[in-house]
């Protein structure tokens, strides 16, 4: 625990906007020796190794842990309840091939569990020192320490390497309980009100997550396709740079989900001669999307792409269908038909094509209906990839193509639903699937970015290459959705 030792007492006070500020020095009730958390660490840790593994947000599953060591941690409350903040590292593997992922967590520790708390949130009894017999829980489902979470955010405190910044004029409350939001997600987040909405990022890397990166510009930009950033909060790994642990942006308490009212829409086909239009909403989601990357064009770097790197651009999406086809046998039949729709990326006089920062994971689960239109969320890019990867700009079209897969599964979705096999629904589904994706290119294309149908070999095979992913992603999360990603497979490999 190298850091823990500087994170007691003192107490720094961040300007807005995380400009420095004169340090100060106050105790806020944070007195707890560095001893103390290293006890408290050690005597928490056999619990945590067992709770670890059956969290959803845990990368880790299958993989025997080989060892857990405590990276920072800092006491942000003492007494009853305390909140211990920890990053700890969890090998996997031994030796010299031993991979490790560095964890965020926020534990709670009451003489009693909190009520109404679920037993998924409950670590367990400590057993020794100072908090003998107390329970550790996941404080995310503690409103009363998440409140605090949010009091820090609004003071721009420090401790230690844990710094708590906010933007200018964010107008940030304290005292305001936090509820754990019920969403399925990668990470944990949690709800002030109907104000605020924390994601506290589970899975750490060293650097700017690009949720925070592209958030920030957007808002700075003062794009309302986002929900504007009010703060964040950081942390230095060992010696690297600083690692994003949490983004606090404006809660949309009117939103609606993308992928909910699609699948609302495609449901109601059948029976329903007119099920409502989502083909407008389609097309005004498509300008949006064109609004955000005209937006990251004009304020983050960009580049073009000469022959040599068209060529580094296809031969990445060979390797990574290589990687996909040795975890997903049933791939192979496919492979020489996509390698082929790769290698047409270099012959297709693309040179010259722009690169920018993108959203990097598009569907429409990560897309919100409100009164002022739609709105993107998690600009985190796929979360197999690793960091680098996915701050790298890329071919805006690489949304697009995403996008139109998700129209293809929400269609898809239906028809796995059917009881049978289904022409009529069959027919029904994929027309819908392929009117929203022509409105969402044209909405795209009104928007003001490039016209997608204008370059059909780049989308065929960005649009592969999105499959491919979501082929790994579903034999490893979802086994009974692989049929989806796999019978779009098909089809583009078909298509010539
Ligand atoms: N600003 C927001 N306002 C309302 N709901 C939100 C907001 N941000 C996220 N959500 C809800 O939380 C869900 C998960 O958010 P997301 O950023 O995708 O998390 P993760 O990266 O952990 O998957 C979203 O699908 C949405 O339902
Ligand atoms: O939302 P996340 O950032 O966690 O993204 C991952 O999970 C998504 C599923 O929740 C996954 O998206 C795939 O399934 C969607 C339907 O559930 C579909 O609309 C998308 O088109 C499809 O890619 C995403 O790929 C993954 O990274």
């Amino acid at each position: 625990m190298s850091e823990t030792s500087r994170s007691q007492a003192h107490v720094h006070r961040e300007s807005p906007d995380g400009a420095p500020a004169p340090v100060g020095t106050r105790t806020a009730g944070v007195r707890r020796t560095a001893a103390g958390v290293s006890e408290l660490v050690q005597v928490a840790l056999p619990l945590i190794s067992a709770w670890l593994p059956t969290q959803r947000w845990y990368a880790g599953k299958g993989r025997a842990i080989t060892g857990l060591h405590p990276v920072v941690g800092t006491p942000l409350q003492v007494g009853d309840p305390a909140l211990l903040h920890l990053l700890l590292r969890v090998e996997h593997g031994g030796g010299a091939a031993a991979q490790g992922d560095i964890y965020q967590l926020l534990l709670g520790i009451r003489s009693q569990p909190p009520t109404g708390i679920g037993p998924q949130a409950v670590l367990g009894r400590l057993a020794g020192g100072t908090y003998d017999g107390a329970t550790l829980y996941d404080a995310v489902h503690d409103p009363e320490l998440t409140g605090r979470l949010l009091e820090h955010l609004a003071t721009g405190d420090r401790f230690g390497s844990l710094s708590f910044r906010r933007t200018p004029g964010s107008g940030l409350p304290s005292n305001i309980p936090g509820r754990a939001s019920t969403a399925e997600q990668s990470n944990s987040s949690v709800i002030y009100d109907t104000s605020f909405i924390l994601k506290l990022f589970r899975r750490i890397s060293p650097g700017t997550n690009p949720d925070l990166e592209l958030s920030l510009a957007l808002s700075r930009a003062g794009s309302t396709r986002i929900p504007r950033v009010a703060a964040w909060f950081e942390s230095r790994l060992e010696r690297s740079e600083p690692a994003t642990l949490g983004l606090l942006q404006r809660y949309l308490p009117d939103a609606e989900d993308g992928w909910e009212l699609a699948l609302d829409q495609v449901a109601r086909l059948k029976g329903d001669p007119s099920p409502g239009n989502f083909a407008i909403e389609a097309h005004r989601l498509g300008r949006a999307t064109a609004e955000v990357h005209r937006v990251l064009a004009r304020t983050m770097p960009t580049a073009r792409l000469d022959r040599e790197r068209i060529e580094l651009l296809a031969g990445a999406m060979a390797d990574r269908l290589d990687s996909a086809v040795a975890a997903v046998p049933g791939l192979l039949r496919y492979r020489s038909a996509l390698r082929a729709a790769f290698q047409q990326l270099t012959a297709d006089h693309l040179d010259g094509l722009q690169v920018q920062r993108i959203h990097g994971d598009l569907h429409l689960g990560q897309a919100m209906r409100t009164p002022q239109g739609w709105v993107l969320l998690d600009f985190e890019g796929e979360p197999a990839k690793p960091l680098a990867e996915r701050r790298l700009p890329q071919p805006a079209l690489r949304d697009v193509a995403a996008m139109l897969r998700s129209f293809d599964y929400a269609a898809a979705h239906l028809l796995a639903g059917a009881p049978g096999p289904d022409p009529e629904l069959a027919h029904l589904a994929s027309a819908w699937a392929a009117r929203n994706r022509a409105a969402y290119c044209a909405g795209y294309t009104a928007g003001g970015g490039d016209d997608p149908t204008a370059s059909p070999e780049l989308m065929r095979a960005l649009e592969i290459d999105k499959a491919v992913y979501e082929v790994v992603y579903e034999a490893r999360h979802r086994p009974s959705w692989l049929p989806i990603p796999l019978a779009a497979i098909n089809r583009l490999a078909l298509t010539v």
